[in-house]
């Protein structure tokens, strides 16, 4: 459906966008997280043809965005980060303007009207100035924009940012309401809206794509560093007995943590899961484990670990 192919992009001698390739298929919510300035918003701007590329390409449903704009751009709704508001129109005026820009035949376009300021609550301030307008409500307009003519592809750029928690709830339910119909892709910098909202994450860090995957198979990628912590009331060379008598343990390490407690993080061959094998060692030689537990990334420490400097996960682009 999208086809980002070598996408180069460079501003004078700054490369915001360093080689990314991915595939987006339909009726799935896409999420490109990443820090500030890591090149999200450049690759949505060259995606929907608002910017060019300095090298690569971008099909939607076959069509380059750049050579075949018209029949590209007819799939894709787009909220850039700062949506084109015209301040001095009316709600009403500005989503008829919106759709005569989209074409949208003119039998079709009051329905539609009517139909996106339901989905955006908007049909109570249909006839207000947009100036006058909330940050909230001028975000629901942008995205009432987006949707009109309802393409088969919205892509939405921090559609949440500025707003206020209740907004911000809203905005979610609604880009979770549009997944029945639409693909969705949306960026922000909040892993949190990304891994509630969304079913494939693209993290993107210094213009790179850095891992892709559900959020679930992300945490398991990183599961390689998983390990068990036990913790044991007894003094450290005792433990090392117990534990030096197993085959199954790769490495092992010890910690103080006071009152006599000593803390064993500890990595099973293979990355087995040997928390039973260690229940039992213990149990035999009576010695009473406090603690036994698998401990296991968070989605939050993988998006610290990929998008810090040099740090690069392994990317199955075939998943997206
Ligand atoms: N018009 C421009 N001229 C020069 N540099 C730019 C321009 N637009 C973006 N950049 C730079 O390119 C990099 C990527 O910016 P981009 O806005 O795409 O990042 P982002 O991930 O969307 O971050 P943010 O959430 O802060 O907008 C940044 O270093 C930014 O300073």
């Amino acid at each position: 459906m999208i086809e980002v192919k070598n996408l180069v992009k460079r501003y004078g001698r700054h490369l915001a966008v360093d080689g990314l390739s991915f595939q987006v298929e339909e009726g799935q919510i896409y999420g490109f997280l990443g820090p500030n300035g890591a090149g999200k918003s450049t690759t949505m701007n060259i995606m929907t043809g608002y910017i060019g590329a300095t090298e690569g390409e971008v099909l939607i449903n076959g069509h380059d965005i750049l050579k075949e704009p018209e029949e590209a751009k007819k799939h894709i709704g787009y909220l850039p980060e700062q949506p084109p508001l015209y301040m001095e129109m009316t709600v009403r005026e500005y989503l008829c303007f919106a759709g005569e820009l989209k074409k949208i035949p003119k039998d079709k376009l009051e329905e539609q009207i009517a139909e996106v300021m339901e989905l955006t609550k908007l049909e109570e301030s249909e006839n207000r100035l947009i100036h006058n307008l909330s940050k909230g409500y001028r975000q629901r307009v942008g995205l009432a924009q987006a949707i009109l003519g309802f393409p088969e592809i919205i892509i939405l750029d921090e559609p949440t940012v500025g707003l206020d928690p209740k907004q911000i709830i809203e905005i979610r339910e609604l880009i979770r309401s549009l997944a029945k119909r639409h693909t969705v892709i949306l960026s922000s910098h909040i892993l949190a809206e990304i891994r509630e909202v969304c079913d494939y994450i693209m993290i993107i860090s210094k213009g790179r794509l850095v891992a892709s995957d559900t959020p679930d198979n992300l945490e398991n990628l990183m599961n390689k560093t998983a390990y068990i912590q036990i913790q044991v009331r007894k003094p450290e060379d005792r433990i090392r007995n117990i534990l030096g008598s197993l085959e199954c343990i790769e490495t092992a390490e010890y910690s103080a943590e006071g009152e006599g407690v000593i803390t064993v993080r500890i990595q099973g061959r293979d990355k087995e899961d040997i928390r039973e094998k260690l229940f039992l060692a213990f149990a035999e030689e009576r010695v009473p484990l406090q603690e036994l537990r698998l401990v296991k990334s968070t989605l939050e420490e993988v998006f610290l670990e990929l998008t810090q400097e040099g740090k690069e996960a392994e990317t199955d682009e075939s998943n997206i």
